[in-house]
């Protein structure tokens, strides 16, 4: 088949040639082994040539012999006019090329395409960067919107606290209290008992809210002096009242004794309510207000407010200390409150107990009637006792005045001469008593001062007159706001046999407390210095009698309240 395919191939370009349609010298370079090539004369051929039939029958006869291929075939229907042509061989490398061009093409687009992937990656970098930025700023603002959250949270927890779970009585907020009682003693003088509000609210059951109440009570009233504000709502404005002692249950103590059952106004030991001596002052803003309340009518209290540490600035070295109260009408309160506070320090100890004298300025003779609850509660306090404490009612209008007579009887003060008279030898308190066999020993025992402070008080802030002149009665470190603990623990220095002891001077307290006008009178004025009202030096009738009487300063602190 080859050989005859050649012979036409060969002979019809021949005769092609020789008809001067063809160059032969064309077709010399074309490799005969090549059957494309071959065929490619053919085509040649047979596109320009009628003669195409004859190829076509050609084809024919091969493709009945040995069924066409598929190129032939093609070539066949093209030549019938059924379908195009192969490709030749410039069209295939056009083809080829063309190919080559698209698949650079491709590259290109692949490039383009990861260029463009690139830059979408680019963008979708960016796009991330930035959604990235945004989540960073979005994480950023986290943090604000959390702090936002955190400090809104706060804010309600703070005011939560504030309103619904501070404690029942605090320094911060005016918390309700229901007035449960009101009696008049006097033309000008009632007392209101109180006892907190029970809310549905309060973080605190009210049996629990009750019992807070009174062991707040409970542990103010041994240390000293306390009060708390009273609100006129009206108004907004506030004054201090202080507290009545509170009636003490029966305690029982480890050791078997027990704490006899006190109740001054109830039946019932138990109450855990507030009780308030409160005097009307014409004109007087807060307590006009509160002579109007009635039973069932809500006030509103803040604190404690603690002053003085009584116990601690009294001491209880020898049973020997004294503790003279000059009160003037409401001014009974806080006396009371020392005495009792005395009184339960020494409950266990009654010998070391100081005696405590009460002398009670009053303007109607009312006020010192026995059916008074005041003085019921003095009597009370007297018997009990066993006569440390002793109480004296002066009346304005009986012309029962508290003189200076009174003062040096009560504090039995002596001139200079009386003292240079011989006395008898100083009783001991424990602390002598723990020196009587080697003062070396128990100097070493009891801690001899690492810098020797000596016969220095001037340090000692509960028993230095100095410290008192400038002290607004601050004798409580704040905890929370409150005043709970001493503010400074007593560093007086004592010299036992030539040896510096940490041993505390103890004093006795010459204590006023009442109107202005009363305090001036009989102790001098207070000053006010950064916002504090101060001691102030002593003045009035007890400075006087301190020129006369040095005890007066070496022994005795004046306390005004
Ligand atoms: C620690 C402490 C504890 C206290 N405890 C008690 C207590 O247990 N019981 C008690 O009753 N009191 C107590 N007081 C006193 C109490 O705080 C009030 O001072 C007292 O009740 C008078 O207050 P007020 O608002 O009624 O009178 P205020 O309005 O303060 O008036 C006081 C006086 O000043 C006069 N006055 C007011 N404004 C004027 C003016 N513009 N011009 C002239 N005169 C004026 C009034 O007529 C009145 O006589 C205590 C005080 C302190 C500091």
């Amino acid at each position: 088949m080859s050989g005859r395919l050649l012979a036409a191939g060969f002979r019809l370009p021949r005769q092609a040639a020789a008809e001067g349609r063809i160059d032969l010298a064309k077709f010399t370079s074309v490799p005969r082994s090549s059957h494309s090539q071959r065929y490619a004369l053919q085509r040649i051929y047979t596109q320009n040539h009628p003669a195409r039939l004859f190829h076509a029958s050609i084809s024919r006869q091969s493709r009945s012999r040995f069924g066409p291929s598929k190129s032939r075939e093609q070539d066949l229907k093209a030549a019938d006019g059924q379908e195009e042509l192969r490709p030749s061989r410039k069209e295939k490398r056009r083809e080829r090329e063309r190919r080559v061009q698209e698949r650079l093409n491709l590259t290109e687009d692949g490039k383009e395409r990861s260029q463009k992937e690139r830059s979408q990656k680019e963008r979708s970098q960016k796009q991330d960067q930035s959604q990235n930025g945004a989540k960073q700023e979005k994480t950023r603002r986290v943090p604000f919107k959390v702090v936002l959250a955190v400090g809104a949270g706060f804010v309600l927890w703070q005011t939560w606290k504030g309103v619904f779970a501070a404690e029942p009585l605090n320094g911060q907020t005016f918390s309700p209290f229901e007035i449960v009682d009101q009696q008049q003693i006097s033309p000008t003088a009632f007392i209101i008992t109180v006892k907190p509000v029970i809310s549905r609210w309060d973080p605190l059951s009210g049996q629990a809210k009750l019992e807070w109440i009174d062991n707040l009570q409970r542990e103010l009233s041994r240390a000293g002096t306390w009060a708390v504000e009273i609100k006129q709502p009206e108004l907004q404005v506030a004054r201090d009242y202080t507290p009545l002692p509170y009636d003490e249950p029966s305690t029982a103590h480890e050791d078997g004794t027990q704490d006899r059952a006190r109740s001054f106004f109830f039946s019932q030991p138990t109450s855990p309510t507030m009780k308030f001596l409160i005097r009307k002052t014409d004109g007087g803003e807060v307590s006009s207000w509160l002579s109007r309340r009635k039973v069932g009518d809500t006030i509103e209290l803040r604190g404690p407010h603690q002053s003085f540490n009584v116990v601690a600035r009294v001491g209880a070295e020898d049973g020997d200390k004294r503790v003279v109260f000059l009160a003037g009408g409401t001014g009974i309160a806080p006396a009371l409150q020392t005495a009792n506070s005395i009184f339960q320090e020494h409950q266990q100890t009654m010998k070391q107990m100081p005696q405590v004298d009460i002398i009670w300025a009053n303007r109607s003779r009312e006020d010192c009637r026995p059916e008074n609850p005041i003085i019921k509660l003095l009597e009370q306090l007297k018997q009990e006792s066993q006569g440390k404490i002793s109480y004296v009612c002066t009346v304005d209008e009986d012309g029962t005045f508290i003189t200076a007579n009174d003062i040096i009887a009560k504090a039995q003060l002596e001139s200079p001469k009386q003292a240079q008279k011989p006395t008898a030898s100083p009783r001991k308190s424990w602390w002598f008593s723990a020196s009587a066999g080697s003062t070396q020993a128990n100097a070493a025992q009891l801690e001899p001062p690492t810098q020797s402070t000596g016969k220095d008080e001037t340090n000692c802030y509960f028993h230095s007159p100095q410290l008192l002149v400038a002290s607004a009665g601050e004798d409580y470190e704040k905890i929370n706001g409150e005043k709970r603990n001493p503010k400074w623990k007593c560093t007086c220095w004592k010299k036992v046999d030539g040896v510096d002891l940490r041993i505390p001077k103890f004093k006795n307290l010459l204590m006023v407390s009442g109107p202005e006008g009363f305090i001036n009178h009989f102790a001098g004025p207070k000053y006010w210095a950064d916002g504090k009202e101060r001691q102030g030096p002593v003045g009035g009738v007890i400075g006087q009698l301190a020129k006369k009487y040095p005890s007066l300063t070496s022994d005795w602190l004046v306390l005004k309240l």
